[in-house]
C-alpha cells in the first residue's frame, strides 16, 4: 500500500536513480494496452479519452501499443495547454505516425461513437476536487456508454488515497494501477490490477531527493509554522547543544531555545545569538531542574536531549524523570541514549546512536548494510522507538518501515556532526512524520557534509556544515 504523496517521492527518487519518468510512462502506458488487450475482441473499436497531465501521458502511450485495434484519442483541451513536457512527447509522437488522434476542446462536442472498451486516461493522482469541465461531460459520456471501461491508475473523479470523489467519477470495470496499490482503490468495484513499471526497489529504501518533497506540502494542510525546537543540553560540555541548536535553525525551525545548566549558558550564547537560552541553575542537568525543563519542552514541537550532557549519574537519573512525564517527540542522543531500553515514556522517541552507542544500548551491528538494515529493524522493534543508526549507511527503521541513507563521507567522523544531524531531526520533526524526519536529516546532514568537503580535503569541521544544510534540503535535480 502506497499514498500518492509517498509515491510522488519514489517516482522523483527512480529518477535520480536513472530511471525517469518518461521511461516509467512508457511501462505504464504499456501496461494499460495489455489490460485492453484482456478484454477487447479482435480488431475492436477502443476509445482513450486521455487529460492534459502524466495520466494522460499513459493514456497515449497505450494508445501507440494498440495499433492493432480501431483506436482513437480523445484530448480533452488543446495540445500546447499538455501540462508535462514527457505527455506533450507522447502526443506529438501520435501526431507523427498519424494516429487518429482528435483534440476536444469543446466538452458538448465529445462524441465517442459506440467503443467496445473506453481507456479512462483523464485524471489520476493530480486530482483535486470536483470534477471539472471538459472532464466532467465526459466522465458523463464514458458512464452512458456501453463500453468496458478501464481506467488509468485511478478512476478519474477519484481520490487514490481516500476512495472518495468530491462529485462525479469515472465508473471503471477494470483499474491498471502501477507499482503498489493505493488505499483507495479498496473500496471499488473494478477489478484492480497492479504493475510493475520498473521503479526500482532502491527508489523505497534509500533516501533521495524525493524525500524533500515532504518538505514542500501545503503549510495550511499541517502545524501552520516551521516548528520550535527546544534542545536540552550542556554542563559538561557547551560546543555540542550550540551546534544542535544552530542546525536546528539551518535545517528550517523559526525557534530554538536551549535549556542548560547556568554554568554554560554563557559561553553557549556567544557561539551565536540566534539561540534563545533557558538556563537552569547548576553545572549539569539534575533532577531538581527536570520540572522547569518539563515546563518549557510543552511550548515546543520537539525537543533535541542529550547533546553535551554528560554521564554523570544524577543526569542520568533527570533524562530518565524528563522522559516518564514528557509526551511529545523527543530526538535523543548522545549520553541520553543510554536510558532508553529501560525507560518508561509516552513520548515518541527518535533515537540517533552511531554504533557504538548502539552496541551500549543492548543492540548488534555488522559491517554489511543490508544485514545492519535488518538488525536496526528488529532492534527498534524490540525496543519500541524509532532508531536513526549513523555509518557510512544510515539506518533508520521504526521496525516497520526501513529507510537508509547513503549520504555523507568519511570527513564526517569529525566530532560534532552528530549534534548537527540530532538538531536537524529536532527540526525537522516538528513538520514531518519521526520516520520521515529522521530519514530527511540523514539525507542533508549527509549532503551537507559532502558540500562542505569539497572544498577541502581535509579539516572538515562540524560548524561547516551548518550554512550547508538550507541548499541540502532542497532538491536541485532537474525535473525531466
Ligand atoms: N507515479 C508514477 O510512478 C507514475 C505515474 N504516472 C501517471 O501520472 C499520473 C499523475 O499525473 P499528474 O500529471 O501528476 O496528474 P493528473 O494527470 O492526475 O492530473 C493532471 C492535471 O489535472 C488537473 N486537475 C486536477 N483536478 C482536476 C479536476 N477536478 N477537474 C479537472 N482537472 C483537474 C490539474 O491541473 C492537474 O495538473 C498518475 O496517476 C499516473 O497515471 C506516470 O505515467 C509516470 C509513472
Ligand atoms: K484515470
Amino acid at each position: 500500500m502506497i499514498t500518492s504523496e509517498r509515491m510522488a517521492a519514489v517516482d522523483r527518487n527512480a529518477a535520480a536513480l536513472g530511471v525517469p519518468r518518461k521511461q516509467l510512462m512508457e511501462s505504464s502506458g504499456n501496461a494499460v494496452a495489455r489490460a485492453v488487450r484482456r478484454v477487447a475482441g479482435a480488431g475492436a473499436s477502443v476509445a482513450v479519452v486521455a487529460g492534459r497531465g502524466n495520466n494522460g501521458g499513459d493514456g497515449l502511450v497505450a494508445a501507440r501499443f494498440l495499433d492493432e485495434y480501431d483506436v482513437t484519442v480523445h484530448l480533452l483541451g488543446r495540445p500546447e495547454t499538455i501540462r508535462t513536457r514527457i505527455a506533450r512527447e507522447n502526443w506529438d509522437a501520435l501526431q507523427a505516425a498519424e494516429h487518429d488522434a482528435r483534440t476536444v476542446t469543446d466538452s458538448a462536442a465529445l462524441a465517442l461513437g459506440d467503443p467496445e472498451v473506453v481507456v479512462d486516461a483523464m485524471l489520476g493522482t493530480g486530482v483535486t476536487g470536483d470534477l471539472r469541465d471538459p472532464e466532467t461531460t465526459a466522465a458523463r459520456a464514458i458512464n452512458d456508454a456501453t463500453a468496458t471501461v478501464v481506467s488509468v491508475d485511478v478512476p478519474s473523479g477519484v481520490d487514490a488515497d481516500t476512495g472518495e470523489a468530491a462529485g462525479l467519477a469515472v465508473d471503471a470495470d477494470h483499474v491498471v494501477t502501477f507499482h503498489d496499490r493505493n488505499p483507495g482503490l479498496d473500496g471499488l468495484d473494478a477489478a484492480v490490477t497492479v504493475e510493475d513499471i520498473g521503479i526500482p526497489a532502491a527508489a523505497e529504501r534509500f533516501v533521495g531527493p524525493g524525500d524533500l518533497l515532504s518538505l514542500d506540502r501545503d503549510p495550511d494542510s499541517h502545524k501552520g509554522d516551521a516548528g520550535e525546537v527546544l534542545v536540552v543540553g550542556g554542563g559538561p560540555y557547551a560546543g555540542a547543544p550550540a551546534l544542535a541548536g544552530q542546525a536546528a535553525l539551518r535545517a528550517g525551525a523559526d525557534l530554538v531555545r536551549v535549556a542548560c545548566p547556568s554554568s554554560v549558558a554563557d559561553a553557549i550564547q556567544g557561539y551565536t545569538e540566534n539561540l534563545i537560552l533557558g538556563p537552569f541553575d547548576g553545572e549539569r542537568f539534575v533532577p531538581d531542574a527536570v520540572d522547569e525543563v518539563l515546563d518549557a519542552a510543552d511550548d515546543h514541537d520537539a525537543v533535541v536531549l542529550g547533546p553535551g550532557l554528560g554521564d554523570h549519574a544524577e543526569t542520568e537519573t533527570a533524562v530518565r524523570a524528563f522522559l516518564a512525564e514528557y509526551d511529545g517527540v523527543a530526538v535523543v542522543d548522545a549520553d541520553a541514549l543510554a536510558v532508553v531500553p529501560d525507560v518508561d515514556t509516552d513520548a515518541t522517541l527518535v533515537c540517533t546512536p552511531h554504533q557504538g552507542e548502539l552496541r551500549g544500548m543492548g543492540g548488534e551491528t555488522e559491517d554489511d548494510w543490508r544485514t545492519r538494515a535488518e538488525l536496526v529493524s528488529e532492534f527498534a522493534a524490540d525496543l519500541g522507538h524509532l532508531l536513526l543508526v549513523k555509518g557510512p549507511y544510515d539506518v533508520v527503521s521504526d521496525g516497520d518501515e526501513t529507510r537508509v541513507n547513503r549520504t555523507g563521507n568519511a570527513a564526517m567522523t569529525v566530532g560534532g556532526t552528530g549534534d548537527v544531524l540530532a538538531g536537524a531531526t529536532g527540526a525537522l520533526s516538528c513538520v514531518l512524520a519521526p520516520l520521515q524526519a529522521a530519514a530527511v536529516a540523514a539525507y542533508a546532514t549527509g549532503r551537507a557534509g559532502e558540500a562542505a568537503a569539497a572544498e577541502r580535503d581535509r579539516g572538515l569541521l562540524a560548524t561547516d556544515l551548518l550554512a550547508e544544510l538550507p541548499p541540502a534540503l532542497r532538491d536541485q535535480g532537474g525535473d525531466e
